[in-house]
């Protein structure tokens, strides 16, 4: 298969199975979600955002190519950012504030719903364990994010009061990181998966993090909106607030 029709192939997956396609996505870009919907989904948010530079460190921690760990070392900065100014997470933070949490509840990662953490927990696990390869392809399902990210940025500003240009300034922010990360991850991919089973492979590691994605927004879904079954443990309105 030549890279043309291995990049093919991952963005029909991505076509297929990436979250944009979940009826919460849409409930919620619609303007469609009661506060309490938003604020469950800005907690559990909360655990995939704190998963991501640790899975980042993860797989730091397995490259022998100091150049490779060059390139991936801005993708924790991003999320954790410096002393003064922050990063993504921090960002995260102002917009659990603006929907009326307390950012140190959300930071306690308290009331996150057992799929979601299940979910998150898996993806590190997954790129410490699994082949070099599969680890970067797991990330490619960035390729698909900044267009969900502008949605979102367009959708929560026509519809929800608490959106502002600071409170989603996370969205924003990864407008410019994404493509960075995603152009570096796509190329090494393309050029590591030389044999047909090395394509299948990557191929299997882009549908685990769509279903590491997907299984995020159903856990949301069937807590919070149909049949709105809360699991024990798990984040009850009224909790949290500010
Ligand atoms: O809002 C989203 O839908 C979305 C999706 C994804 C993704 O596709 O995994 C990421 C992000 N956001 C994101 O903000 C982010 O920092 C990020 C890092 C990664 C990764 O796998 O390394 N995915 C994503």
């Amino acid at each position: 298969m030549s890279r043309e029709s291995l990049e093919a192939r991952l963005r029909q997956i991505g076509a297929e199975r990436y979250h944009d396609k979940h009826p919460f996505h849409h409930l919620l870009h619609s303007g469609g979600c009661t506060p309490d919907q938003v604020r469950a989904w800005v907690i559990n948010r909360w655990a995939y955002q704190a998963a991501i530079p640790m899975k980042d460190a993860a797989f730091m921690s397995r490259c022998t190519d100091p150049a490779m760990r060059r390139e991936w070392r801005s993708r924790i900065e991003d999320h954790d950012g410096g002393v003064e100014e922050g990063g993504g997470i921090r960002r995260w933070l102002k917009l659990a504030e603006a929907v009326g949490l307390d950012p140190d509840f959300v930071a306690s990662g308290r009331g996150v719903l057992p799929a979601t953490q299940f979910a998150v927990d898996a993806y590190i696990r997954y790129v410490r364990d699994m082949p070099l390869l599969q680890a970067v392809a797991s990330s490619l399902t960035e390729l698909f994010a900044p267009k969900i990210h502008e949605q979102r940025i367009e959708g929560l500003l026509q519809h929800y009061d608490f959106a502002s240009t600071e409170s989603l300034s996370y969205f924003r922010k990864r407008l410019t990181e994404a493509p960075k990360d995603v152009a570096f991850g796509l190329e090494w991919v393309l050029t590591h998966a030389d044999t047909p089973e090395k394509e299948d492979m990557a191929a299997e590691a882009l549908i685990f993090k769509t279903n590491v994605l997907w299984a995020q927004l159903d856990a949301l879904h069937s807590a919070y909106v149909e049949p709105g079954r809360i699991p024990p443990g798990a984040w009850h309105p009224g909790e949290g607030l500010a």
